[in-house]
């Protein structure tokens, strides 16, 4: 009996002093304050949440637990909290949370970019590596990027002979879209006799407000119940985009599985269509899937790169001696009796050095693209229940003291010569994210970034419109799927290689 007892009494015991020291060693990141009814932290957003972000973690440390409505959202703002995420524990938060207007325009999350993990992803994703962004198929579209560059070096130079101003962004984002679509469907958007127009309106029309609507911070969700109301009036817009945007992806399918290209030559729609159904069912891939791979790669292959180069402009007009020092790169590795080539690329150290270091001040995607956690898990010592939203917040990690000297110095300086790349093996550099989830289009995304800047500033020299400071240059930004200058850029050219150069490209 006395044995009994004792038995019995040793297991309570030995319960009660488990649950005691599971429940002291749960240690919840700190939650910012306020914490308003329904809306939680979502308030302390701000217009800007990476920099809003930025100044709570500066309180509240590199891992903060935010209420945004009723989701926990954990904040990631160092570089060693980034790497516990995005390496050690990369599959646990390979997930993505769901949004309700991305759902739609991805056709229920057939993409990669907002697929949740899974099969699907993986076989979507694994397309990816083995047929679309492989690296012959890059070499394959060298000619398409360096035409569109050269189309554009031309309308600058019409420009430049009356000091036109022009407005940067507008200007590369008919460039780039130009290139991506070329290589989806074979198609200019933007060209006539030689020149730019805006013929092809309605696609120009969607895609603005695809990027617009895509990008809007929906409070649905974040408190889902509100969800049938739609406070901010987004579904209705989002409808009428899908059907737009569907009506002119069935087309180009149909144009695909009809016409064959007299040279034999294929488009990434052309491979899309030849690929083996992922389902039992059918003969090819879903269309909604590759619709749904249309919508990532015109989303996300457009802007991201646009972005940087505006912000690349901006920084290198207002250190005129960093341009200086990357045309006198330009001028030594190419000379001035020929354009830049992607092959020369290796040899501009310098010019890769402002890449980084633009990347660096100014990701893109400043939040990178949000993921959530499969399971429940531990990052700098506290508890991550399974089910939450995670930002890392690269803005706020290029920042990084640990990391940085003079963290708010545009320096490429720090990058001539140092290890780090743009492949997420740097949790101090993360502008394409790192592991599972980083970015599909890498090498395209890097490349175009890189073609741009060397092509600009290597063909023309730029100033900005008369009576303007460099000093004074807004850097207002937006935040969206892309976080770019609020206010466009608007700089002149100068060329400076000899004018036959501009005549025969
Ligand atoms: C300068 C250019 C670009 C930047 C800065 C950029 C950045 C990013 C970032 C930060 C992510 C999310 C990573 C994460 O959540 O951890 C991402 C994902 C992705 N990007 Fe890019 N990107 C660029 C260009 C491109 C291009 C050109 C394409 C394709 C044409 C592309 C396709 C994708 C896709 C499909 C994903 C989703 C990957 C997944 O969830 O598995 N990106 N990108």
């Amino acid at each position: 009996m006395v044995v009994v007892v004792g038995i019995a009494t040793l297991i309570i015991l030995h319960s009660i002093f488990k649950n005691f020291v599971s429940h002291t060693k749960i240690k919840r990141a700190p939650c910012p304050f306020p914490v308003w009814p329904v809306l939680g932290n979502l308030p302390l957003l701000g217009k800007l949440p990476h920099l809003s972000l930025y100044k709570l973690s500066q309180k509240y440390g590199d891992v903060m637990e935010l209420k945004l409505g009723s989701i926990s959202t954990i904040v990631i703002s160092s570089p060693n909290r980034a790497k516990e995420v995005l390496q050690e524990h990369d599959l646990v938060f390979a997930t993505r949370p769901r949004s309700v207007v991305l759902d739609m325009f991805t056709y229920g999350g057939k993409d990669v970019a907002w697929a949740p993990y899974g099969d699907d992803w993986r076989q979507m994703r694994k397309l990816c590596t083995s047929e679309l962004f492989t690296t012959k198929r890059l070499q394959a579209s060298k000619k398409i990027r360096d035409e569109e560059f050269s189309c554009t070096m031309r309308e600058i130079f019409e420009q430049c002979k009356d000091a036109k101003p022009i407005n940067i962004k507008t200007m590369l984002h008919k460039t780039i879209l130009n290139i991506m679509t070329q290589m989806l469907f074979t198609k200019r958007y933007f060209i006539e006799d030689g020149f730019y127009n805006n013929k092809h309106e309605q696609f120009n029309d969607f895609m603005t407000k695809l990027m617009h609507i895509g990008g809007t911070f929906n409070i649905s969700d974040f408190v889902p119940y509100l969800k049938p109301f739609d406070l901010q009036g987004l579904l209705p817009q989002a409808r009428k985009i899908c059907m737009e945007m569907d009506q002119f992806f069935d087309k180009i399918i149909h144009d695909h599985m009809n016409e064959k290209r007299a040279d034999g030559s294929k488009d990434l729609v052309d491979v899309l269509l030849s690929l083996p159904p992922m389902e039992n069912s059918g003969d090819r891939l879903d269309d909604n899937k590759i619709k749904a791979m249309l919508v990532d790669m015109l989303l996300g292959g457009v802007e991201s790169s646009n972005t940087a180069i505006e912000w690349a402009f901006v920084e290198l007009l207002k250190k005129p001696k960093i341009m200086n020092k990357l045309q006198d790169e330009l001028d030594h590795v190419v000379g001035h009796e020929r354009v830049v080539d992607e092959d020369d690329i290796p040899q501009l150290e310098y010019l890769q050095a402002v890449v980084k270091e633009t990347f660096r001040l100014h990701p893109p995607l400043t939040l990178l693209i949000p993921h959530e956690n499969m399971q429940d898990c531990e990052v700098g010592g506290y508890h991550i229940p399974a089910k939450t939203r995670i930002f890392i917040n690269a803005w706020a990690i290029h920042r990084h003291p640990s990391a940085y000297d003079n963290p708010w110095d545009f320096n490429p300086e720090r990058f001539v010569g140092s290890e780090v790349d743009l492949k997420g093996t740097n949790f101090e550099l993360l502008p394409f994210g790192c592991g599972r989830r980083m970015c599909a289009g890498l090498p395209l995304g890097l490349i175009t970034v890189q073609m741009g800047l060397a092509r600009l500033f290597h063909s023309f020299t730029w100033k900005l419109p008369l009576g303007e400071n460099p000093q004074d240059i807004d850097m207002g930004e937006v935040f969206g799927v892309t976080t770019p200058k609020a206010i466009s850029l608007q700089a002149i050219g100068i060329a400076r290689l000899p004018l036959h150069i501009y005549a025969s490209r």
